[in-house]
């Protein structure tokens, strides 16, 4: 995919600009047309019985310089919502502007700008060293290598690849080749980037390492940001919006604030070495207990606890003998949030895959 290192977001275009002005949108004075517009987009798979709705009349807008993840169990339509906006498959109807321009009016025009990392990985050459991958890959993008070494080195620093720069990839551990496949992502300077599961097999410091690049990228650089991933830590981590999607549609679509603002959740979680089955029984015949952790150290409980029923629950708990270890207000999570809408968690996916 060609694309400008240089053109400023929003911007002229300085090298390699083949784009011309769409005539049927009204870009903003400041920020033009968002860098992806998605409309009414169905994408089936198969006939018959046996045909699969992956992705079913989604319309989602991303702003430049935003950051907006796709979350959703396995089977949800996240990659192919993902390839559909990349033109690598081909929707059955719905449209897709990329920077205002329409992928079916011309790919070239309209993906100058953008790169991607589908799942988790990309085909970095194992038998080059990193930074010959990352100049590569920037010189396929249309961009002089030599003008971006300061941003290569840096990339390098910031994925904690410095001291392996010079090293092949095919040397590397997995996690290693999966933040060089992010850095080669980022190599040539894309202004819109999609990341199908960036975090998927890596372990903790990796990922954290790479989530924190990305939060920097974003804001520090202005990159906008497509990632799909089913691990919640990562979206809630990097993104400033959430696009939950369950059996290809769009169950919500808000801020990371807003969706855990509106599952605020009246649940307490009690903890005391005193909960045993039988008193917990007894409370339940009182209160509504929503989950019971014996394995918990003490053995804890969440009990619902809207109104002034804290009072009662703690009276009732008093009454029972149980000395109180520790009482908190459960947090709400995206997993929540994703339950309450679609009833189902996160883990939950469509089943097998047939590919
Ligand atoms: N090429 C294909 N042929 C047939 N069915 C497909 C194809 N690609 C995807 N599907 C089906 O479309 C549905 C959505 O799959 P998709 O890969 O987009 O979901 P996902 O949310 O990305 O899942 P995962 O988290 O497992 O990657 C699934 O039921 C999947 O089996």
């Amino acid at each position: 995919m060609a694309r400008s290192a240089t053109s400023a977001r929003g911007g002229p275009r300085e090298r390699g600009d083949t784009r011309e002005e769409p005539d049927d949108v009204s870009p903003d004075e400041t920020t033009g047309p968002p860098a992806l517009a998605v409309e009414d987009l169905t994408k089936r798979f198969g006939d018959g019985d046996d045909a699969v709705v992956a992705v079913d009349d989604v319309s989602l807008t991303v702003e430049r310089g935003s950051v907006v993840g796709l979350l959703g169990p396995n089977g949800a339509g996240k990659t192919t919502l993902i390839k559909c906006a990349l033109g690598i498959v081909i929707p059955d109807a719905g449209s897709v502007r990329v920077f205002g321009n329409d992928v079916r009016d011309g790919r070239r025009a309209a993906y100058a700008d953008v790169d991607a990392m589908l799942e988790g990985a990309r085909n970095d050459y194992w038998r080059l060293t990193v930074r010959e991958n990352l100049r590569y890959f920037a010189t396929i993008s249309g961009v002089d290598p030599d003008s971006v070494a300061a941003r290569h080195d840096r990339l390098l620093d910031r994925l904690d690849l410095a001291d392996k720069a010079d090293t092949p990839v095919r040397d590397l551990s997995r996690g290693m080749k999966q933040k060089v496949s992010l850095a080669s992502v980022l190599a040539g300077g894309a202004e819109l980037v999609f990341l199908d599961e960036p975090t998927l097999g890596l372990d903790v410091e990796s990922a954290r390492t790479l989530r924190a690049e990305l939060r920097r990228l974003a804001v520090e650089e202005g990159l906008t940001i497509v990632v799909s991933s089913h691990d919640m830590t990562t979206i809630e981590a990097v993104c400033d919006r959430v696009v939950m999607l369950s059996n290809g549609r769009i169950v919500a679509d808000d801020t990371v604030e807003a969706l855990l603002g509106a599952a605020a959740s009246d649940a307490v979680r009690v903890a005391s070495p005193d909960l045993d089955a039988e008193t917990i029984s007894e409370l339940r015949e009182r209160f509504e207990v929503v989950d019971v952790d014996r394995d918990a150290r003490p053995p804890a409980m969440t009990v619902a606890a809207g109104g002034d029923r804290l009072y009662e629950i703690m009276d009732a708990l008093r009454a029972a003998g149980v000395t109180v270890s520790d009482v908190r207000t459960v947090q709400p999570d995206l997993e929540e949030v994703f339950l309450e809408r679609t009833g189902s968690d996160l883990g939950a996916g469509r089943g097998g895959d047939p590919r």
